[in-house]
């Protein structure tokens, strides 16, 4: 299978070339140039399967011709070890057609963990078959961090740097990460945002010679390979469902358009998906773009959800070049004016594609503490206030036959502050009540540019 980029001027690569080199040398985001399929039979029989089963056989379709079934089959089978949840990715049945996808059994308590724990032995894999070393950086406003130093943490030849945004991430996202750093794995907050973040990796990306030098790679979702992982978990969750013929609607709290788009490309390769919900906090611009077509980030506003305080969503490229029919000139010129004029309006076609692809919903802060209180006295449920914006898009959704599913993207101890304001405690990952640590540790805080952070790779250990 062949991956091209979103903005026409990088030669194809294979399934190794694209997880490898993250992000496209022409500063686009790597696709398949097919959606590869499962027939309705061949879903059928992987009624019951176990979680890794049901992950070989989605990443088969896509990297198959670059690694042999025998290996990518022992390499699945032991990445979801560590998860403290026998069904991996659980649900928990919260009304008569309502379920939560647990995404929060893994290592460090958020759903980045499924495709960190996957696309880490994969990458090394790949990098030793070439004797490669490589330097990943990524940005994280919380949780990719902390997934990826866990997943990359030892492996030979791999050194990672993640940039987060200084008192952008909660107390325990921080001190997690600062936990996890080791010989290999690094972080630096940034003064500035998460959005200050992303646009320096993308920046180190634009650079050839700093590229070449340290042998860039990503592993935020711009990652083709990220993606791949997380739409195995919209697949286990409709074949638990029974696979139902009216399919599954899917409500999601999003901001960078990663996990969403996952769902986006499982229903492309026939996953029975009745509907996609992108549930945004304020920082709302997906849900803007999706009632008026102008796609315009404002002032970033600091939320409760700090991990969804993002206005420009990377993987929003992915779907623009489907929504623009492949058309690479064009999403060149929206991306153009997105940096030079500070957004773009979709055109009418690409609008009405959008909005019969998704729904979509903004929850403010308010709204989604009470939809904290509400779940918890409704149902005993103690949502994260992550999973709760998508209680509350999902609650606004007019009933319909489908089963509703909304995913629960990080454990609620990672945002303990808010959840034990909202509801006076707040469970710890063992279900025992959580108490917070007195003492914390400080990052490194570094300043909001590219020279420092490329001054800060090139001193890596
Ligand atoms: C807890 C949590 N929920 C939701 C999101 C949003 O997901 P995405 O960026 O894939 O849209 C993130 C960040 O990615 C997150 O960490
Ligand atoms: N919320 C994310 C932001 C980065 O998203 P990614 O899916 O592109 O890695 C985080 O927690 O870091």
């Amino acid at each position: 299978m062949q991956y091209i980029s979103t903005r026409g001027q990088a030669p194809a690569v294979d399934f190794k070339s694209a997880i490898l080199t993250g992000l496209a040398p022409d500063g686009g985001l790597y696709l398949p140039t097919e959606w590869p399929q499962f027939s309705a039979a061949e879903l059928s029989a992987l009624r019951g399967a176990a979680y890794p089963d049901v992950a070989f056989e989605v990443f088969r379709r896509f990297a198959g011709d670059c690694i042999s079934p025998e290996r990518l089959r022992a390499l699945l089978g032991r990445a979801y070890d560590d998860f403290g949840h026998p069904a991996v990715a659980p649900l928990v049945q919260t009304g008569p057609k309502q379920w939560v996808l647990e995404l929060f059994h893994g290592p460090t308590l958020a759903f980045k963990d499924f495709a960190m724990q996957a696309i880490a032995p994969l990458m090394a894999h790949f990098l030793a078959e070439e004797g490669r070393q490589m330097t990943i950086v990524g940005a994280t406003s919380g949780d990719t961090g902390g997934a990826a130093l866990k997943a990359f943490a030892g492996r030979a030849g791999i050194k990672v740097l993640f940039l987060f945004p200084e008192g952008g991430v909660s107390p325990f996202q921080q001190d997690q990460m600062l936990g996890l750093c080791g010989d290999n794995t690094h972080v630096a907050a940034v003064s500035g945002s998460f959005d200050d973040c992303q646009r320096i990796v993308k920046g180190l990306f634009a650079d050839d010679t700093f590229r070449d030098a340290v042998s860039l790679s990503a592993v935020n979702s711009i990652n083709w390979g990220r993606i791949v992982a997380q739409a195995v978990y919209y697949f286990t969750t409709c074949l638990a469902l029974g696979l139902p013929d009216s399919g599954v609607n899917f409500v999601i709290p999003s901001g960078n358009f990663g996990d969403i788009y996952a769902g986006h490309v499982a229903r492309q390769m026939g996953a029975p998906i009745a509907g996609l919900t992108i549930a945004t906090n304020e920082n709302d611009i997906l849900a803007r773009a999706h009632t008026t077509g102008s796609y315009v980030p404002k002032a970033l506003k600091p939320t409760i959800t700090p991990a969804m305080d993002i206005q420009v969503a990377s993987n929003f490229e992915r779907l623009l070049f489907e929504l623009l029919d492949h058309d690479a000139a064009a999403l060149r010129r929206l991306m153009a004016d997105l940096e030079q004029h500070g957004g773009f309006a979709l055109p009418a076609p690409a609008l009405s594609r959008f909005q019969r692809a998704f729904r979509a919903s903004a929850v403010s802060q308010p709204a989604c503490r009470d939809r904290i209180a509400r779940s918890h006295a409704a149902t005993q449920y103690v949502a994260d206030p992550h999973t709760a914006v998508a209680l509350e898009a999902a609650a606004r959704l007019s009933p319909e036959r489908a089963p509703q599913v909304v995913l629960s993207t990080a454990h609620p101890v990672k945002f303990n502050e808010t959840v034990t304001e909202v509801l006076g405690f707040c469970p710890g990952p063992g279900q025992a009540p959580f108490s917070p640590r007195p003492v914390r540790s400080v990052p490194d805080v570094i300043a909001n540019d590219i020279a420092t952070v490329k001054a800060r790779v090139h001193a890596l250990p």
